[in-house]
C-alpha cells in the first residue's frame, strides 16, 4: 500500500500544483486521470523520488519515501513522460547495459533477465534492432522493459500511452496489464478510456485536488440513472448549454448532434436515459456544479 498524507507543492512561480493531496493506492492497477496541468506528473515525480513536495507524507509498505528516498528505489520502476533517445544499440544490449548499471553483476543472470523483460514487453523478436529506430509504441514498451530489471514492486509510469496510435496503445496497455497483476502499477492518463480498460482503482485530479477515487465501476455507478441524451440541431446548443448541466457534445453524420446531460430527472421531451460511462463521471468531476 502506498500512503499520501497531506501532500502540497508550489513552484517558485507561484503555481500550485499540488494542494493537500490524501490517497492510498493499494496492488494492483491504479489509473490517475486528470487534463493538461492538472498536477500528476508533480505527484508522479515526487512518488519517484525526484521531486520534493513542500510539505507532506508518503510511506510505501513500511518506506518512508521522502526520508530514504534510496530505500524506495530499490523497488522502484519508473518511466517518465518521456525519455532520451538511445543511441544506435539493440535493445537486448541496451537492456544487459541497464541490467549492469542496477546492480546485476552476473552475467548468466543478466541474460535469464533480459530474455524474460523482453519476452514480457513483446520485443523478443526484435532484440537485435536498434532501440532507436523503434515505433513510438515499441520504445514505450522497452520502457517498461528497462524499468522491469530490478523486480520492483512499485511501478509509475506517467502518460504511457500520448501520441500512440490505436494499435500500440492496445499492445502497450496489455503489456502494462500483465505487469500490473502482480504489482501496484500507477499511471496517469489524460484519456478515459485508458483507465476504464485497465484500472481497478482510480483517481481523477484536476488543479491539484485529487476529485475522486474509487474504482470505475462504482464511480459510474453513481451516476447511473442521471446521464441523459438527445440528438439535437446545431445551432441549440447554446440554448442547452445554458439551461441544463452539458456533459459533453458530439456530432452525428448527418450534422446534427448528439448531447448528453446530467440530471435528476428528464430535462425536457426526447430526452432518453444514457448508459453512464467513465467519461461522464470524469466530465461531470471536472464541472460539478454547473446548472442540473
Ligand atoms: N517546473 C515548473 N515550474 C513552474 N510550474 C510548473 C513546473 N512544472 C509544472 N508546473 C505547473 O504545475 C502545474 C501542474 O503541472 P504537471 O506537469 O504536474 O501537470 P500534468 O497533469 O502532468 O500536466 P500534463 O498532462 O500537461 O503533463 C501546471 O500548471 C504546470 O504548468
Amino acid at each position: 500500500m502506498l500512503e499520501i498524507q497531506n501532500l502540497s507543492k508550489t513552484y517558485k512561480n507561484g503555481t500550485c500544483a499540488l494542494n493537500n493531496v490524501n490517497i492510498n493506492i493499494g496492488k494492483g492497477m491504479f489509473g490517475l486521470l486528470g487534463p493538461n496541468g492538472a498536477g500528476k506528473s508533480t505527484l508522479m515525480r515526487i512518488m519517484a523520488t525526484l521531486q520534493m513536495p513542500d510539505s507532506g507524507f508518503l510511506n510505501f509498505e513500511g518506506i518512508s519515501v521522502l526520508n530514504t528516498p534510496i530505500e524506495l528505489q530499490k523497488i522502484l520502476g519508473y518511466l517518465p513522460q518521456s525519455f532520451g533517445v538511445y543511441p544506435k544499440i539493440s535493445a537486448e544490449k541496451l537492456l544487459d547495459y541497464f541490467g549492469l548499471l542496477k546492480g546485476i553483476s552476473s552475467k548468466g543472470e543478466r541474460q535469464k533477465i533480459v530474455q524474460h523483460v523482453l519476452e514480457l514487453t513483446n520485443l523478443f523478436e526484435v532484440r537485435k534492432k536498434s532501440v532507436s529506430g523503434y515505433s513510438g509504441g515499441m520504445k514505450q514498451r522497452f520502457g517498461i522493459a528497462q524499468l522491469l530489471l530490478n523486480n520492483p514492486k512499485l511501478i509509475i509510469v506517467d502518460e504511457p500511452t500520448a501520441g500512440l496510435d490505436p494499435g500500440e496503445r492496445n499492445r502497450f496497455l496489455n503489456v502494462l496489464r500483465e505487469v500490473g497483476s502482480e504489482n501496484t502499477v500507477i499511471f496517469s492518463t489524460h484519456i478515459v478510456d485508458d483507465v476504464s480498460e485497465l484500472c481497478n482503482d482510480m483517481a481523477i485530479i484536476n488543479k491539484g485536488e485529487i476529485l475522486k477515487h474509487n474504482t470505475p465501476k462504482q464511480l459510474i455507478k453513481k451516476i447511473t440513472n442521471k446521464v441523459w441524451t438527445k440528438n439535437i440541431a446545431t445551432d441549440a446548443i447554446e440554448r442547452y448549454q445554458e439551461n441544463y448541466h452539458l456533459l459533453s457534445s458530439g456530432f452525428n453524420a448527418d450534422n446534427s448532434m448528439n448531447i448528453r446531460i446530467y440530471a435528476n430527472n428528464e430535462p425536457e421531451d426526447g430526452f432518453v436515459h444514457a448508459t453512464a460511462n467513465l467519461e461522464d463521471v470524469y466530465f461531470l468531476s471536472l464541472n460539478p456544479n454547473k446548472k442540473q
